[in-house]
């Protein structure tokens, strides 16, 4: 590690337990709030994958502040406990579960989020090819909830690794936010792969339908392909009681296999849905 790497390291550490953060994640929030002012007019934010609470420290410092305003609400999700913040409800649960998402809506009375933001990451294996892997595919678990809790012109942030896939993600996230761009906070290690996606404007395809499917998922994939086929082309009703419009039965596949085919450009492919 060069000298200035672990300067910068040593840096946040020392400013974050001066300040009270629970861990120096805190400072990556904040400078992406100084320079995209993503806080701006929000009320409602979900911080998925929340534990040990740096993030939702800095919502609770930043846009509960001393609690005067009823309409804002702030929901973290782990699998983890975590100690209570002021101002934040705290839900322990998994963020590919229908469950998770229908808790997190039901403290929003009747309302959407207008930030979503997750700052998730699987056990590492230290094999690069399988920890990348599990990254892409808790963003896309990230992406899959966020469909279901974000309102329209609401901003999604993602931690990710850089690697080979960022124009597929791009491209994938292009499909629902009208601005998509990455960010490396001055406070993550250079060192580190560790980028984040900053996803503005949510505008979900014509006739979208959130669905709670883990596309991941690839048997579940097919079995809901069957089921399109014995009842003709008709939107199905999964296990979760929700339905697969003709747009998702595009968007879905071409998101979890990463097959390009669908999509020639973004207007294109909108127009393809409607
Ligand atoms: C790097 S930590 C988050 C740090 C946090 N943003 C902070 O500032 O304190 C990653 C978290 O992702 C959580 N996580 C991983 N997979 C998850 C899932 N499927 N559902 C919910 N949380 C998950 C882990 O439990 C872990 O606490």
């Amino acid at each position: 590690m060069g000298k200035s790497s672990k300067d910068n390291r040593d840096i946040f550490y020392r400013k974050a337990k001066e300040e009270g953060w629970r861990a120096r994640s805190a400072f990556k929030l904040i400078q992406i709030d100084e320079e995209y002012s993503i806080f701006e007019g929000v009320k409602k934010v979900v911080d998925l994958c929340a534990a040990p609470g740096s993030w939702s420290q800095v919502l609770s410092r930043r846009i509960f502040k001393d609690g005067s305003d009823p309409d804002i609400k702030i929901v973290a999700v782990d699998l983890q406990e975590m100690a209570p913040l002021k101002g934040v409800i705290q839900i322990k649960g998994d963020i590919t579960s229908l469950q998770t998402a229908n808790e997190i809506i039901s403290h929003f009375d009747g309302h959407l989020a207008d930030l979503v933001i997750s700052d998730g990451a699987p056990d590492v294996t230290g094999l690069h090819d399988i920890d990348f892997y599990g990254q892409s595919q808790l963003i896309l678990s990230a992406l899959n909830i966020t469909t279901q809790l974000l309102k329209p012109g609401g901003t999604f942030v993602a931690k990710m690794f850089k690697g080979d896939d960022m124009t597929l993600m791009y491209s994938q996230l292009k499909l629902f936010f009208e601005f998509v761009s990455f960010v490396k906070p001055k406070s993550s290690r250079d060192s580190s792969l560790e980028n984040f996606v900053l996803c503005q404007n949510y505008i979900p395809p014509p006739s979208y339908k959130p669905v709670m499917i883990d596309p991941v998922l690839e048997n579940q994939y097919k079995q809901l392909q069957y089921q399109q086929l014995e009842q003709h082309q008709e939107p199905i009703n999964n296990n979760n009681n929700t339905s697969v419009s003709s747009s998702n039965k595009i968007i879905v596949p071409f998101i979890a296999s990463g097959d390009l085919s669908p999509m020639i450009d973004i207007d294109q492919s909108r127009t393809q849905l409607n």
